[in-house]
């Protein structure tokens, strides 16, 4: 989901691992030679998924790569076929304390935001909300669910805002070790 910190935490992930970092957003605008929000604006949301899908197409033949997806990239089967060549990793965060991230920062980059009325706190959550009500099952294809709300509850803390991006990238390290370890099994007993 926009703003769950995928880039934040992917390039500590990245770094941790040795890895390089993509983020598919980045990859598209240097692509098309526009902002997300101008492609929007300009071109249509049809236009960026397309662009999306072939960046992910592309970046699935890659090695030893942390991966920063778009937030709507989960919408598509087709890119689902290309994330699943690596393993995927789903940040679950609240949605308020996501509404509270982008309020902070402005929705101007995140043009399925920008539009809405009401102050900026308010939007994000409606839209976010409705936008989880259509992707929700979506995001849980992925390999790997990393809740911030179980990480808090481990660290014994109360608000997932204190998270630091450090502990939310160990836990999603520790997730993928859990989902490989799983394959392993399960490739054992067949
Ligand atoms: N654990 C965290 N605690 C507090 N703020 C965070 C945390 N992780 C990320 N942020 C902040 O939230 C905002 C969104 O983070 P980031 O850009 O990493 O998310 P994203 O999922 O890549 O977003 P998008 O897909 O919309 O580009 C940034 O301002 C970032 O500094
Ligand atoms: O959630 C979404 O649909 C989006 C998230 C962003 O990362 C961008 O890919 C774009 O703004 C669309």
């Amino acid at each position: 989901m926009m703003g769950s910190g995928k880039t934040t935490v992917g390039k500590i992930m990245a770094q941790v691992l040795g890895y390089s970092f993509c983020d598919s957003d980045a990859l598209v605008e240097e692509e098309v030679g526009n902002s997300v929000a101008d492609i929007f604006k300009h071109y249509g949301e049809a236009f960026f998924r397309d662009k999306e899908t072939e960046v992910l197409h592309k970046l699935s033949l890659m090695r030893r790569f942390v991966i920063s997806t778009g937030g709507g990239a989960v919408i598509r089967p087709i890119n689902w076929k290309h994330m699943h060549k690596g393993v995927s990793v789903w940040l679950d965060v609240p949605l308020e304390a996501l509404a509270q991230r982008i309020a902070a920062v402005g929705t101007n980059s995140r043009p399925l935001l920008h539009y809405e009325a009401g102050d900026a706190y308010t939007r994000a959550l409606l839209k976010l909300s409705a936008l989880f009500e259509e992707r929700g099952d979506s995001y849980a294809n992925a390999n790997a669910r990393v809740s911030l709300e179980k990480i808090a509850a481990k660290l014994g803390q109360r608000d997932v805002s204190k998270l630091s991006p450090t502990a939310i990238a160990l836990e999603a390290l520790e997730q993928i070790e859990v989902f490989l370890k799983e394959e392993d099994n399960n490739y054992a007993e067949r």
